[in-house]
């Protein structure tokens, strides 16, 4: 894909691979960081989806970013894979109203493991981002393809759900009369309905909340997409708002490549914080990829936040098997 050429966002598989080289100055600022880049980094970021609602404002986001100085795009997969550091994954079918996130899993299950076979092959030293639905079940499938493939490495494997951050930074904001750039709410669990679990009580900065008002945002932060979903009425699901999110996550772990050593987001990946083998949760990037599951925010949770978390395990607990299920289903029957 070339960013400058419309058409070449059209076709129907259609992938952008960024080439990233850090620019002479030695040091930039994004938002509250300054760090330090090392000027003589180069990183590729490909996005594989690129003609979606998520994957067009997304390519044109993280060509915008500092950090990216320069871009090609070949239009085979696999050649756009090759030596790419970052990929993306937002291919894949939105829900529409009336639908689950676990009911796009018919059809996303199959994009998702072809698609990651081919990182597998290309780049499987590549931090992995997936976005396509149900994220619950997609990151268990990318992490099967990948062991199949004997590639596994659980720091770089992440189910993006900044966009869950990003709502609950700007509903708490508004509720609270804060300036959005200074808030932060770790969400945990995963990606779907009950599975959402803002922690409230370790908003920063410190907020006080009732217990209605704590019950309210927590449903609101949970049903988001879904209002989004019922917005759109068949058009789709969220896209601008996604693609700010996974902007800001491949920044993030840009920076971390990078060697900034204070890079923090939440996102679902392979975990021990909870009895389940995947989880979101505030996570450390380095150079690796996880450098750190912060699991100091599951202690001390309020009596309603305990409550949700048991809540969420079971329906989780599922969506994983249901995952991890098909991609040993389908690595016996291409035996
Ligand atoms: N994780 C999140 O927070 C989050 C947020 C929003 C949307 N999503 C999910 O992201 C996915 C995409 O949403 P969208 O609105 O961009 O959908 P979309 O239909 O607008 O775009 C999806 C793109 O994927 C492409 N595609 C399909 N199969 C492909 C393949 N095998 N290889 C490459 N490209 C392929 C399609 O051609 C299309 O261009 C959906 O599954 C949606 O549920 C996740
Ligand atoms: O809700 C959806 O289906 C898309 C996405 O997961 C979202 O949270 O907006």
């Amino acid at each position: 894909m070339n960013c400058e050429s419309e058409s070449s966002f059209l076709g129907k598989e259609s992938y952008a691979a960024l080439q990233n080289s850090s620019s002479p100055r030695s040091v930039k600022s994004t938002g509250r960081t300054q760090y330090h880049l090392n000027p003589q980094a180069s990183y590729k970021v490909a996005i594989l989806g690129a003609a979606g609602g998520i994957g067009q404002p997304l390519a044109l986001l993280v060509k915008m970013s500092p950090l990216v100085s320069d871009f090609t795009g070949p239009s085979e997969l696999a050649d756009c894979l090759k030596g790419v550091n970052v990929v993306v994954i937002p291919a894949g079918v939105p829900r529409k109203p009336g639908m689950t996130r676990d009911d796009l899993f018919n059809i996303n299950a199959s994009i998702v493991k072809t698609l990651v076979e081919a990182v597998a092959d290309n780049c499987p030293e590549a931090f992995i981002h997936v976005i396509s639905n149900p994220v619950n079940s997609t990151v268990p499938i990318a992490a099967e393809v990948l062991k199949q493939k004997g590639v596994y490495d659980p720091k770089k494997l992440f189910g993006v759900t900044t966009l869950d951050v990003v709502r609950a930074n700007t509903f708490v904001a508004q509720k609270k009369n804060l300036r959005l750039i200074d808030v932060d709410v770790p969400v945990i669990g995963g990606h779907a309905g009950i599975t959402i679990l803002p922690l409230l009580s370790k908003t920063k900065p410190s907020v006080c909340f009732t217990d209605e008002e704590i019950h309210e945002l927590t449903v609101r932060i949970q049903n988001a997409g879904t209002e989004v979903v019922e917005a759109k009425a068949g058009a789709g699901s969220a896209t601008l708002s996604m693609a700010y999110a996974a902007a800001r996550f491949v920044e993030s772990s840009l920076r971390a490549l990078d060697g900034d050593g204070d890079v923090y987001e939440c996102a679902y990946v392979q975990s021990d914080v909870a009895d389940l083998p995947f989880f979101a949760s505030r996570i450390k990037l380095g150079k690796k990829g996880v450098e750190a599951l912060i699991s100091s925010d599951l202690q001390g949770l309020t009596e309603y936040e305990q409550k949700a978390v048991e809540a969420l395990k079971a329906e989780l607990k599922s969506s994983i098997e249901k995952g991890v299920g098909f991609a040993q289903k389908q690595s016996v029957a291409a035996a």
